[in-house]
């Protein structure tokens, strides 16, 4: 199931040769050098929830749209190949770190209160419903995304910043799944037509170029049928090493 974005924490293995300490890690048990935790007791290494899968706020329409990308997507046979399918559903957690092997484990030690924001509201609905599936062939992401009561900015409409978000989150997501630990470096965005609270929206990504370590993506959010504008946006993101990042880079 982490196999989406699995490259997304390909860097978090160099990780494991920081001492804790170096890391910034304050708690007692995190000094210790992380590679000791590659071998994990089972109990620790379970898989953490997805929260990209249906749940019981999601309109029919949210639905519907998830139906059309899933049967898109490619299933793994009983001999564990991959057939099938353009798409794939990228998994969401609550936590970025949890995409690592034994990342649950280290996001129990590593500043453990710590949430990814689009995940940190725990009432279904009430804030950042989405998921994300990406045609890594095509180098393109599509989002269907329900904006929660609580994002809200003017009267009944959702927060810009909230937008902003959920744009970082899918032009990220994509670049991440192209090329491993990347950063936002710019973001520009023009903000057409407000959205709605409530309602669902597609929000689209795909790269346009890349020069290095950079990955020049660009953005749209539409209503579901593609007749209205709501968003564009253009993005810049580097890659990066994540220990670069963990010594406060
Ligand atoms: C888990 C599920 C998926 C979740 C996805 C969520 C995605 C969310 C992503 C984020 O929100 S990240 C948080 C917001 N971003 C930051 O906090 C980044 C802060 N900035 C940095 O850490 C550094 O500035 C950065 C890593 C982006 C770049 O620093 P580096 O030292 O690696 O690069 P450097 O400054 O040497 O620049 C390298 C090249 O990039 C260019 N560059 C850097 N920043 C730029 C910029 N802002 N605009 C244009 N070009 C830029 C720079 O000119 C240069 O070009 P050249 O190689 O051609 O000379």
């Amino acid at each position: 199931m982490t196999r989406g974005l699995g490259g997304l924490f390909r860097g978090v293995q160099s990780l494991t040769s920081l001492p804790a300490t170096r890391a910034g890690l304050g708690h007692p048990s995190a000094c210790v050098s992380l590679r000791t935790m590659v071998a994990l007791p089972s109990f620790l290494s379970f898989e953490p929830r997805d929260f990209s899968l249906p749940n019981s706020s999601w309109s029919s329409e949210m639905l519907r749209l998830y139906e059309q990308y899933s049967i898109q997507c490619e299933v793994e046979t009983e001999g564990g190949e991959n057939r099938g399918g353009q798409w794939q559903r990228l998994p969401s957690y609550n936590r970025s770190l949890k995409y690592a092997t034994g990342g649950n484990y280290l996001s129990k030690i590593i500043q453990s209160k710590a949430r990814l924001f689009t995940r940190n509201i725990r009432d279904p609905g009430a804030g950042f419903e989405y998921v994300v599936f990406a045609n890594k062939e095509e180098k393109r992401c599509v989002c269907i995304f329900q904006a929660g009561h609580r994002l809200e900015g003017p009267p009944g409409h959702v927060h810009g910043g909230a937008t902003a978000t959920m744009i970082d989150t899918v032009t990220g997501s994509l670049a991440a799944l192209l090329s491993g630990p990347v950063m936002t470096a710019n973001l520009n965005i023009n903000y057409r037509s407000a959205i709605p609270l409530g309602s669902t929206v597609l929000i689209e990504t795909s790269l346009d170029s890349e020069e290095g370590r950079k990955k020049f993506i660009s953005c749209k959010v539409t209503s579901t049928d593609g007749s209205k504008l709501h968003t564009e946006a253009t993005a810049l993101f580097l890659s990066i090493n994540i220990s670069h990042l963990l010594q406060g880079g």
